[in-house]
């Protein structure tokens, strides 16, 4: 990690504000780019990474929220901390439900201030914390792959098609100490099974006809990163047989080479079939199962966790939601009922097409339900025919909120009853009653 003082954007039109907010932070060892208009910032974000966006929402040209939308489309966004007054209070709370790291309401305590923001520099490994979901069934999933990602052992990801097992890698390889090393990922249903050999081990030059260069393979480009073999399934069982021993003896041969090149990096592989049986009818290796699937991480099907299906939606919807010629304003609660009620066989995956293509086609301000399942407009709602109860509705309405305060705060209890406005104390009971603590 580099320990260059990080460089801090800040927006904000008040000269007064402004200057005392810059002097401040270039005391505390930051540095500080100003800008006093919504414009400015945008084109510069763009071009410079910053360890985090101090922003007011007010601006004289775009508002802050216009400024966020745009920055979070970036690669490496960086985490927004904005200044509110009294009456954004809503828009603020709104934009942490899109993802914004936190914000402050004017006046505030420098103090609390400087806290808030240093929270927001600390290393990638705490900040992504929360990357992957907000619910119990999915932070479980996190600890773990946080846990396994310092070790060197493989892992088998597993999980339906689309449930997140290719997020999940890429996750385990940020939180590990490889993260700076590459990460290469390898579909092995996509490759022609008579280019794979030479694809994952590359080839020296002159080996077969048309080999008019060495060619270094996946595994070699992976160094000492990561080599992610997504769809292991279906991987042919003679290169079941090599890739057994580059985990056994750490080393393999380029195609038509002699030579034994070490392999430092680390094997995680994915699956959606069921490796036993496939073991079972001969056509997986039992020896390479054994190998592979050292921890082995399941991804559960987004209907065991719809509590992260709201989540989900406020993350595509700024994704996409922003793009230019869209005016949408937001996720209408219908669309988030009739989300709530769907089974998503395409797990994750189908809500990010369904999300996308909502947000192209939605008319009106607020998406509804016939933009996320227009093969059921015109037809009666479901929720209809499955009304429960108002307690129960409040409930469900109530554990997603808190959720989501869980979520924008990095799971900090102090934090979330700030913002949901109620004590600890409340708070804590109400997570126990809900089923939200682990104690509980
Ligand atoms: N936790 C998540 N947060 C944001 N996006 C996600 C998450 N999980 C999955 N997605 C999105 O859903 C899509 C499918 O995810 P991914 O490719 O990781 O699934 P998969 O389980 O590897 O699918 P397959 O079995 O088909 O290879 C991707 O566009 C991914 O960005």
């Amino acid at each position: 990690m580099s320990h260059e003082a990080p460089v801090i954007g800040l927006v904000e039109d008040d000269p007064i504000m402004g200057e005392s907010l810059a002097q401040r932070l270039a005391l505390e060892g930051m540095k500080v780019r100003w800008w006093r208009t919504g414009r400015e910032a945008v084109t510069d974000i763009r071009r410079t990474r910053f360890g985090a966006i101090v922003c007011d929402i007010r601006l004289p040209d775009l508002d802050g929220e216009a400024v966020f939308r745009e920055a979070v489309q970036l690669p490496q966004a960086p985490p927004f901390l904005f200044v509110t007054g009294h009456g954004d209070i809503d828009q603020a709370v709104r934009l942490m439900r899109s993802g914004a790291a936190d914000y402050v309401t004017k006046p505030f305590e420098m103090d609390d201030f400087l806290m808030r923001l240093g929270d927001l520099l600390q290393p990638a490994s705490t900040a992504d914390a929360g990357l992957l979901g907000i619910s119990p069934a999915i932070r479980q999933v996190e600890a773990l792959l946080c846990r396994v990602a310092r070790l060197s052992s493989n892992v088998l990801v597993t999980g339906e098609t689309g449930t997140g097992k290719d997020v999940a890698a890429r996750f385990l390889h940020a939180q590990s100490g490889r993260a700076t090393s590459p990460f290469v990922a390898v579909n092995c249903a996509a490759i022609p099974a008579d280019l794979m050999e030479s694809e994952l081990f590359g080839h020296e030059r002159g080996a077969f006809t048309g080999a008019a260069q060495r060619h270094l393979g996946y595994v070699e480009r992976a160094g000492e990163g990561t080599l992610f073999l997504d769809e292991i399934g279906e991987l042919r069982l003679d290169l079941q047989a090599k890739l057994l021993r580059l985990i056994e003896g750490r080393t393999f041969q380029r195609v038509g080479g002699e030579r034994e090149i070490a392999f430092r990096g680390r094997i995680v592989c994915a699956t959606n079939a069921d490796l036993a049986q496939r073991v079972a009818n001969g056509q997986f290796r039992e020896d390479l199962l054994y190998r592979i699937n050292v921890v082995s991480i399941r991804l559960p099907p987004l209907r065991e966790h719809p509590d992260d299906i709201p989540w989900l939606m406020e993350r595509f919807f700024a994704e996409f939601g922003t793009r230019p010629g869209t005016s949408l304003k937001g996720i209408g609660a219908l669309a988030e009922e009739a989300a709530l009620l769907h089974p998503w066989p395409g797990n994750a995956r189908e809500l990010r097409n369904r999300m996308e293509r909502a947000v192209a086609l939605a008319l009106g301000p607020w998406l509804m339900p016939g933009d996320l399942f227009p093969e059921h407009a015109g037809e009666s709602n479901g929720a209809s025919t499955r009304i429960g109860s108002l307690e129960a509705a409040r409930q469900d309405a109530e554990k997603r909120h808190i959720l989501r305060a869980l979520a924008a705060t990095g799971g900090e209890l102090s934090a979330a009853a700030r913002l949901l406005a109620v004590g600890r104390t409340t708070l804590w009971e109400k997570m126990r009653r809900l089923g939200l603590s682990n104690d509980g």
